[in-house]
């Protein structure tokens, strides 16, 4: 569904080149959740930008739901919905209305506009809003109604950028149910966000971007699996003797902490070890990594620090 080569953006500034991403490949397959994470300034909405048609790539080339970027950017933009951040319906005007505007605006006679409304109305939980003023729509309700205008043209491909930005937790959790049903319908989802929890609940897949590349891909668990290994934490008086068991092991006062591949199948085998060696543990933890840890072993630094950090 996409299938991007090289993809690169330098953008002339005052202060010199800036290149906002470097070269990236990105595949999409039919029917996948992928979530494209990093932090603030990373260029995920530049590469957004890019497959979505809406700013010219300075190299590669990339196919986006069957269409060329850059041989057949209407085609593209025919079978691709796009959710920016401030997209937004236009705040003085009413939710039905706005809606049945667009919808005829892709083409549709006024009865199949009405028909097309009342469904995406169902859809994305604004029965009886329909009259209401944009302007007086919750923020998660009118995120929702964003993507109902991004799904007016049924596209196979929905492009959502931050899309829980500015959002309470209620309401974010409620937009993440309707992003996993899209998925569950057939759509295929490529979502950017900087939330660690809302890439790790939503995507199949995550694509990990820092400084214009791409420095990581895997599914939430391939990603935490490989990279980080689960943090064991053990309670012993015999601290010293344990932590010479374990390559990178800390101690801290009665506490050794040391990181191995799925901790909770391995526990069963390490204990029995410690055992054996006359070990008496106290306490035992094990802790699945964080994308937070993939992020900090792939980069060396947190994706929870902010962007002029480093
Ligand atoms: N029009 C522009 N002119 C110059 N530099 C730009 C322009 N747009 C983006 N940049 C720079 O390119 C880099 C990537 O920006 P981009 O907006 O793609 O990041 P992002 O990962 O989407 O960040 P955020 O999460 O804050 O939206 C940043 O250093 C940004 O300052």
């Amino acid at each position: 569904m996409i299938k991007a080569r090289g993809l690169a953006r330098r953008f002339a500034t005052k202060s010199g080149p800036v290149d906002a991403v470097c070269g990236v490949d990105i595949d999409v397959t039919e029917g996948e959740l992928v979530g494209f994470l990093g932090p603030n300034g990373a260029g995920k909405s530049t590469t957004l930008r890019m497959l979505t048609t809406l700013l010219q790539p300075t190299a590669g080339e990339a196919v986006i739901a069957g269409h060329d970027l850059l041989t057949d950017p209407a085609g593209v933009r025919r079978n691709i919905g796009y959710v920016g951040q401030k997209n937004g319906a236009g705040a003085d005007q009413r939710v039905a209305e706005e809606l049945e505007f667009q919808a005829r605006f892709y083409g549709l006679s006024k009865h199949d506009a009405r028909r097309k409304v009342a469904d995406l109305l169902d859809r994305f939980d604004l029965q009886g809003l329909e009259k209401r003023g944009v302007i007086t729509l919750s923020g998660g309700q009118q995120r929702r109604l964003d993507i109902a205008m991004g799904m007016l043209h049924d596209p196979r491909l929905l492009f959502l950028d931050e899309p829980s930005t500015a959002l309470d937790p209620q309401s974010r959790r409620n937009l993440w149910d309707h992003v996993k049903q899209l998925k569950a319908d057939g759509t295929t989802v490529f979502l950017t966000t900087h939330y660690l929890d809302e890439a790790d609940f939503l995507s199949d897949r995550l694509l990990v971007i820092d400084h214009g590349s791409i420095v990581g891909e895997g599914s939430p668990d391939e990603l935490k699996n490989n990279v980080s290994g689960d943090l064991v934490v053990l309670g012993t008086l015999q601290a010293a003797l344990v932590a010479g068991k374990f390559e990178n092991a800390v101690v801290e006062g009665e506490k050794v902490s040391f990181r191995i591949p799925n901790g909770d199948r391995a526990l069963p085998g390490l204990l029995r070890d410690l055992d054996n060696l006359g070990v008496e543990l106290h306490s035992v933890q094990v802790h699945r990594p964080t994308l937070d840890d993939v992020f900090l072993t792939m980069t060396g630094r947190s994706l929870r620090e902010p962007a002029n950090a480093f």
